[in-house]
């Protein structure tokens, strides 16, 4: 947990927690031999003038003390937060940095509750050691010092109150610390739940599983419930039973005090200061052991962390990275391509080889799961390629400069993601620079004209992940959003799928006859014979393998595979 804060925590203000906790320790400890004072000196021989005296004095140890405990829990919750906020920017920095493979090691929603509910966690424990951790054990041993110099006879019962308590704290700790351990693996599982639920809502309902679902989530929900009432019932036990034993020690400390003041071997005062120290020792180590408590949980939600910002990214900027210099004319190539999933034993792309430069459209076609997405996701190095080449302009893309690559390439990924905003927001994601007639010019190529202004223009609201707008026209969107960037090479992936054929068609051509995109190599990827046809160059995959390559005339004339395609959409359109 040390290592988490680690350059994270603001030193100067920690020290600035401690010293102030320490001066209301010792403002607190204080407190009870100036009482002892007034009763044996002043009350004891009626001499109001030392009352006086030594009640201001306490009134100003008072003042102390609360000045200094409210300087304390300002450092210390100011730097928990900064504490929490930098843990919070560093998984995030982490997280948005991941490439596919990461994000298949860590599910989604642990990474949301990593963010949030692990992080508060450790922040709560940042501040309860920033206040107690520290304050107990010196309020242990200076009042137990103290007590003792007020009576020695009486110390014995310290020997006695303070086993007990602690059997009593070691029991409760061994209930409560596996349960506590248990809450972040089980808030995980409510976020798991609650997210799929809420994603798949529709799937849900269509096929009628709201009722499983609902079930899912009421285990999951009741599951957690559970455990948090086991360590809350734990935990509320322990209050009166502390009660007990802190009012036992009390009655102790009177009984024996008492006799001991017959006995004129002791005097009132010290009787009383006595108590009062009795009490701060066994708070101290009630406090020791409500830290202990929440140390297990932090602990886990530390680890879990800790787990994601030791996850190395494989895809980062290269040691020396190349910038992409401003050329007139762009190429994209692949150079004897091979390319693996992470733990598959097959290659899923063998030995793709292509070249295409500005003006050029290269279409990729090929049945489910042939490796046509695969293909394109290297492109901008969403994975790493095993062997061979990728290259824009040139330049193999892992010299490239990470965020001159990501400029250089304008993505429309299978499915279409809009984000919160207006429609100018999401228009201008990729270049922030362009004018509204820059995104009405690549609106009216995406043919999205009719149905924006229909919704307001530019300034129409997009809802979460584009809600309100069907899923051909979030496709619309997520095209023209790719053509106002300027880039060197445009990818589509299945992105006209959504498309009816001839809004396809007229979309296409107007790619064409684009003169800033005709600058770029246009990447399609597509299902449709008739989205390809008049691509530079078609590409045939076949289960990962490049089994055609060439126009679609002379694919037509001696690709089996081609062919194969180009019948059975013949023969499903002839079914009609
Ligand atoms: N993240 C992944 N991890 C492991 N294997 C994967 C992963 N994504 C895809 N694959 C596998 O790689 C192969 C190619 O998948 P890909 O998505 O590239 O196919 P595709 O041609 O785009 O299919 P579709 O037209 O259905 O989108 C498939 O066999 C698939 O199972």
């Amino acid at each position: 947990m040390l290592k988490i804060a680690k350059g994270r925590i603001s030193y100067p203000a920690v020290i600035g927690a401690i010293i102030f906790m320490i001066i209301q320790v010792i403002a607190n400890l204080n407190l009870p031999s100036l009482t002892s004072n007034i009763v044996n000196n002043g009350v004891a021989k009626g001499d109001i003038s030392y009352i006086w005296k030594i009640g201001f004095e306490m009134i100003g140890f008072s003042l102390l003390s609360v000045v200094a405990a409210f300087g304390n829990v300002f450092l210390a919750s100011r730097s928990s937060q900064q504490l929490g906020k930098n843990l919070r920017t560093d998984i995030y920095h982490k997280v948005i940095n991941f490439s596919n493979d990461e994000f298949d090691k860590v599910e989604t929603s642990s990474l949301i509750t990593r963010t949030t509910n692990d992080v508060v966690q450790i922040q709560n424990v940042a501040m309860m050691a920033l206040r107690m951790m520290i304050m107990a054990p010196i309020m242990l041993v200076g009042a137990s010092f103290l007590a003792y110099t007020k009576s020695h006879e009486l110390t014995w019962i310290f020997l006695v109150a303070i086993p007990i308590l602690l059997v009593f704290i070691g029991i409760i700790m061994g209930f409560a610390i596996p349960l506590f351990r248990a809450m972040q693996t089980k808030t995980d599982r409510i976020n798991l739940v609650f997210r799929e639920g809420l994603t798949g809502v529709r799937v849900i309902r269509a096929f009628r599983q709201d009722q499983f679902e609902q079930d899912r989530f009421e285990d999951a929900n009741k599951d957690y419930t559970q455990n948090a009432i086991k360590v809350n019932t734990i935990v509320a036990l322990a209050f009166p039973v502390m009660t007990l034993i802190m009012s036992g020690t009390n009655v102790a400390i009177v009984w024996f005090g008492g006799q001991l003041i017959s006995s004129q071997t002791m005097q009132v005062g010290n009787m009383i200061a006595f108590m009062t120290y009795a009490m701060q020792v066994l708070m101290s180590f009630m406090m020791l052991a409500m830290v202990f408590a929440f140390i297990p949980r932090a602990a886990a939600s530390a680890s879990r962390i800790q787990e994601v910002l030791a996850i190395k990214t494989k895809i980062h900027n290269p040691a020396k990275p190349t910038s992409l210099p401003a050329e007139s004319t762009h190429s994209l190539a692949f150079d004897n391509v091979n390319y693996r999933y992470q733990n598959a034993e097959q290659l899923a792309l063998e030995k793709i080889d292509f070249q295409a430069h500005s003006g050029q459209t290269v279409a990729i076609i090929g049945g489910t799961g042939s490796g046509k997405s695969t293909l394109v996701n290297l492109i901008p190095r969403f994975y790493d390629i095993e062997s061979g080449h990728v290259k824009i302009d040139g330049h193999d893309v892992r010299d490239l400069d990470l965020a001159d690559l990501h400029r250089a390439v304008s993505f429309v990924p299978q499915t279409a993601t809009l984000f919160t905003g207006t429609i100018r927001d999401n228009m201008q994601f990729g270049n922030k620079d362009a004018t509204d007639e820059e995104i009405w010019h690549a609106l009216a190529i995406a043919r999205s004209t009719d149905f924006v202004k229909e919704e307001g223009g530019l300034d129409a609201h997009v809802e979460q992940g584009g809600g309100n707008f069907s899923g051909g026209q979030r496709q619309r969107l997520a095209i023209a959003r790719a053509l106002v960037k300027h880039a060197a090479v445009y990818v589509f992936d299945d992105s006209f799928s959504a498309l009816d054929f001839k809004t396809d068609a007229q979309l296409r051509a107007e790619l064409r006859q684009d003169a800033q995109i005709q600058k770029g190599v246009v990447v399609i990827v597509a299902q449709r014979i008739a989205t390809v046809a008049d691509a530079d160059l078609i590409l045939v995959l076949d289960n990962g393998q490049l089994v055609g390559k060439g126009t679609h005339a002379e694919l037509k004339a001696n690709n089996e595979v081609y062919q194969e395609i180009m019948k059975s959409q013949l023969r499903e359109e002839d079914q009609l």
